[in-house]
């Protein structure tokens, strides 16, 4: 990313805090749309379905089996041991098939949960892949790594925590209702005058629970965003001296989030306590009407033991139901804003198919700006009407001032954007017509600041394609002249670079880019020269690189320094998105224009 476009996210993102919108769940849409993906595992939830129902069952029955034992074998005077003991093995029994079945549950959920997410997470990512640049020109990169990070992992904990309590303890709830009524219709409707004051209950807290809840998820998004802006962006931080004020910033959103998480703690022990108070008031409750029952031997006291202990276990379902509400709508807020990026289409599309006589392997490399004119924003023209031929294998030299077009000139030929007015063409070819894949092995282009990947230099020069040997690599950066400073480093060729290729200059990172056009043999080269100050050694070995490798090559270079591109066939000098000079050398020194200006200015 530009180190301006950091900036600019910072600056909305701070804007923008206060006042961005929360995100409303739409629970169908995204529910019939996470059907699409829950659809081929249908068998899968049928089996934790069926396993669900065992192990709760398995549950449920130890209660009752205890009241048996009570009420059947340990009455006085009957000294039935051979009962008991088959009740206690009973019991273990359903103890074992409890744990078995619902670690069957667990794992089988768990891996189909894990694996849709895994799916959605990597089509997301590929979709990203497929934007154009004014997608990312309009989303921060922070959001984008909220939403393959936090919203799928958001997703995740639908399928392990809400799909699991909707199946575990809504089905425990109805068992443990319809036991209750098998046992005793009068004490099961005592505990089920409960049920409305419970309801209240719940759904009063449900909804300061989901304020807290989302609070804590929002802010938590910014402070990762926050995070990741700022690391796209550290080297305009260390060379404006931000450490401060971003660590202030950082404190401000750190700040933010431990409150709110401490509210949302504070808030889920409050309803959590409040339900056992809840939970043993109705056990004093049905003890005292149960047990004047007992006293009265209108009661058997197993039934009164069952019940005391279904009661303790109706209480939990609930409360785990209620918590897992916030889980389901942050799920749904995750399902929205995925399927959000999902329906983005990029701006910049392949043809349906390459057009006729299309052949990538003979291409000229003649290239054509043909009256060509472009803009960002509306109504903020950056290039205007341009028109410029080059002939196969000519070397153009481009200058001028900051902000001339020069770079939107190349992200047009490259088609990251495309041309609001005119044509650029290839080989006469309308690079819209042209396959993207087919486009970008055509054009090889050299940035001014080459991002190289976590990975060796072999990878690096190769980009990871195993078809390219490792000799035709170290023979490319040799053809290059980028073995000198390869060789210096720790693990020569096989030195692991980060992803900024620390450790290296950006002129020492363009050297190891030639190499890439050396291996990939592009038809068309394109370099954005380095404008950081090179020592003259580097600056040498890239002028010699760029010397064998434009042979034969169309090639275009934008210049910082004017020595780079003297020897360029034609040189163009634009202002204001215009071509206002061009020529050789020469020939725009002895014009006087703004060119030579400039060479005046360099030496
Ligand atoms: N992604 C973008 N979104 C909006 N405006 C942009 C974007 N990229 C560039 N611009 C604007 O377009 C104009 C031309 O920019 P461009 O980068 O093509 O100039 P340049 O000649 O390459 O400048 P420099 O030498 O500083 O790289 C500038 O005013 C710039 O602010």
């Amino acid at each position: 990313m530009r180190p301006a476009q950091a900036i600019h996210n910072w600056q909305m993102d701070q804007k923008t805090e206060p006042n961005m919108p929360e995100q409303k769940p739409q629970y169908v849409s995204a529910f019939r749309t996470l059907l699409r993906y829950i659809r081929p595992h249908l068998v899968s939830f049928g089996l934790v379905f069926l396993f669900t129902v065992i192990a709760i069952l398995s549950d449920l029955l130890q209660p009752y089996l205890m009241k048996i034992a009570i009420d059947d074998n340990l009455i006085v005077g009957h000294n039935d041991y051979r009962g008991l003991l088959l009740i206690c093995a009973a019991y273990f029994a359903l103890s074992a098939t409890s744990f078995l079945f619902t670690y069957l549950q667990n794992n089988l959920l768990q891996r189909v949960g894990q694996s849709i997410v895994g799916l959605i997470r990597k089509q997301l990512f590929s979709h990203i892949l497929r934007q154009s640049m004014r997608y990312f020109d309009r989303m921060s990169s922070g959001s984008l790594i909220t939403h393959i990070s936090s919203d799928t992992e958001a997703l995740n904990q639908f399928f392990n925590q809400v799909l699991l309590s909707l199946f575990r303890d809504g089905l425990t709830l109805i068992l443990i209702v319809v036991l209750m009524f098998h046992l005793n219709v009068q004490l099961a409707l005592y505990c089920l005058v409960l049920l409305p004051i419970i309801m209240i209950i719940a759904i009063a807290f449900r909804s300061f629970m989901r304020t807290t809840y989302q609070l804590a998820r929002t802010r938590l998004s910014r402070m990762v965003a926050f995070v990741a802006e700022n690391l796209a962006g550290m080297n305009l931080v260390q060379a404006f001296h931000q450490q401060r004020q971003q660590e202030q910033h950082f404190n401000e959103r750190n700040g933010l989030y431990f409150q709110a998480n401490i509210r949302e703690i504070r808030t889920n022990v409050l309803f959590g306590r409040t339900f056992d108070v809840l939970s043993n008031l109705s056990i004093a409750f049905v003890t005292w009407a149960g047990g004047k029952a007992v006293l009265n031997e209108n009661l058997e006291f197993g039934v009164l033991y069952a019940f005391i202990t279904y009661i303790r276990q109706f209480f939990q379902p609930i409360n785990t139901i209620t918590q897992q509400w916030n889980t389901l709508q942050s799920a749904t807020v995750a399902i929205s804003r995925i399927w959000t990026v999902f329906d983005s289409e990029p701006d910049v599309r392949d043809p349906k198919k390459a057009p006729s006589g299309w052949d990538e392997e003979n291409i000229r490399g003649r290239i054509e700006f043909d009256r060509i004119s472009f803009a960002y924003e509306p109504d903020v023209p950056v290039i205007r009407h341009l028109q410029l031929t080059i002939e196969p294998g000519e070397m153009i030299g481009v200058v001028g001032t900051t902000g001339a077009g020069k770079s939107s000139l190349i992200s047009l030929l490259c088609r990251f954007y495309d041309v609001q007015e005119g044509a650029v063409r290839i080989d006469g070819v309308d690079v819209r017509h042209i396959p993207q894949a087919s486009l970008h092995r055509i054009i090889g282009l050299v940035q001014q600041d080459p991002y190289l990947y976590s990975g060796s230099i072999i990878d690096n020069v190769r980009l990871f394609d195993d078809s390219v040997s490792r000799e035709e690599v170290i023979a490319a950066c040799e053809f290059v002249g980028a073995s000198t400073v390869i060789q210096k480093l720790a693990n020569g060729y096989d030195t692991k670079l980060s992803e900024r290729g620390s450790g290296l200059s950006s002129g020492e990172r363009q050297l190891i880019s030639f190499a890439r056009i050396i291996v990939f043999k592009p038809k068309v080269l394109i370099l954005d020269e380095a404008s950081a100050n090179l020592d003259s050694q580097t600056e040498q070995l890239i002028q010699n690189a760029l010397h064998a490798v434009s042979r034969n090559r169309t090639t275009i270079v934008i210049a910082h320094r004017l020595s780079t591109i003297q020897q360029a066939d034609r040189i163009l000098v634009m202002s204001k998105g215009e071509i206002a000079e061009e020529g050789t050398h020469e020939q725009l020194i002895e014009a006087g224009g703004h060119y030579s200006q400039l060479y005046e200015n360099s030496k």
